[in-house]
């Protein structure tokens, strides 16, 4: 069961839990600094000799950049552990967030990684984790709670064993016949879900995509413009002869809640969207729409009608099987305070608005 341990990997850094990542070059024992007291951390690393395994974005900013060797922007960097760096540096060391509130201590020094595939898992499972991708690392064979092979990480796909789970009428403010389509997967605690609206007939559906945004679905967010979106979509979709919507558990462009909050917090001191998800140590888009295409590929539909700016989503569907056979755009007007989110949508994301 190989997802599955990835799958207890990922349960045991959210828990604050040790673990070891084995890779075909060597293997790291891991705790992330996210959720590290010293209690915790006296416990993984008795003697105080843990170095700590950072994003290559978060040591440009740290200025270890010019002491990498090799300039692979996706090589984690490790930093060298001195003896005034406790759990409460560490932190400061992993949250870009914190930058302004507590300006560094330092000279960090660079150590050689000896184990670069399994450090590399090692910042792929943080963003499934959704927790900051910063760890103490050791190479010690001390206990752990969980050991995940690399390889398993690498191969972690939570869209293989999604399976409807269960399907039932939901008559929603834009259609009252409208059906809800459950979806679960036994590697991923988050369900997916679709509505599908209107007749079913042999057209192409209009189909939308739409990530989770906790902030701008539920609360009213005005700093996004998914709230008015969703319902736009289910109007539009409504509109046609038929269609639907996919509802992805993807939350912050698949980097999670809490990381899109501090993305948030680093906008808040003037980066944009962008620079945010790449100070925090992400992709500026984490998500993987393979998920939505094994979603239609159950649902029976092979060929859609593709509501969205996102030439990305277009893309991520084509590659996964499913023909977009027209792009619908999907425009709503801005406010003052998503205006430049949108523009950076626009410049930077290659979003056609
Ligand atoms: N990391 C991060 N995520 C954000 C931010 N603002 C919104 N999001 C997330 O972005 C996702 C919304 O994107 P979508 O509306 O699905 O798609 P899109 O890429 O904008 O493309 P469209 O189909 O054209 O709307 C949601 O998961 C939001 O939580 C942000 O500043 N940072
Ligand atoms: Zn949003």
């Amino acid at each position: 069961m190989r997802a599955r341990d990835a799958a207890r990997a990922i349960d045991a850094l959210r828990r604050g839990w040790a673990i070891r990542i084995v890779g075909l070059d060597g293997a790291i024992r891991l705790m992330a600094i996210e959720g590290a007291d010293a209690v915790t951390l006296a416990a993984f690393d008795p003697q105080a000799r843990a170095d700590i395994l950072i994003s290559a974005a978060r040591a440009e900013t740290l200025k270890l950049a010019n002491q990498l060797a090799a300039a692979d922007p996706d090589l984690p960097v490790l930093v060298e552990r001195a003896p005034w760096i406790d759990a409460d540096v560490a932190t400061a060391i992993s949250d870009p967030v914190l930058d302004l509130a507590s300006p560094l201590k330092g000279p960090f020094r660079a150590r050689p990684l000896a184990a670069p595939q399994a450090a590399k898992a090692a910042l792929r499972l943080a963003r499934l984790a959704g927790i900051l991708p910063a760890y103490f690392l050791t190479e010690g064979d001390e206990a752990v709670d969980v050991t995940v092979q690399a390889d398993d990480i690498d191969a972690y796909d939570d869209a293989i064993h999604l399976a409807i789970a269960t399907r039932a009428r939901l008559p929603v403010s834009a259609s009252e016949t409208a059906e809800i389509i459950a979806f679960r997967s036994p590697d991923e605690p988050r369900e997916h879900v679709a509505l599908v609206v209107g007749k079913r007939d042999s057209s192409p559906p209009v189909v939308r995509l739409h990530s989770e945004c906790l902030t701008g679905d539920v609360l009213g967010s005005l700093k996004c413009d998914c709230g008015p979106q969703l319902h736009q979509a289910l109007h539009q979709i409504a509109d046609a002869p038929w269609g639907v919507l996919l509802y992805l558990r993807q939350e912050g462009r698949g980097i999670g809640l809490v990381n899109k909050l501090r993305a948030y917090a680093m906008q808040d001191q003037g980066f944009d969207t962008v620079d945010a998800n790449v100070r925090l140590g992400f992709a500026i888009d984490a998500r993987d729409f393979s998920v939505a295409a094994r979603m239609l590929d159950l649902l029976g539909m092979t060929q859609v009608r593709l509501l969205t700016n996102n030439p990305n989503k277009v893309a991520g569907l084509e590659a996964a099987g499913i023909g977009v056979i027209e792009r619908l755009p999907i425009i709503l007007p801005p406010n003052p305070h998503n205006e430049r989110y949108l523009a950076t949508k626009r410049d930077r994301t290659g979003h056609q608005l």
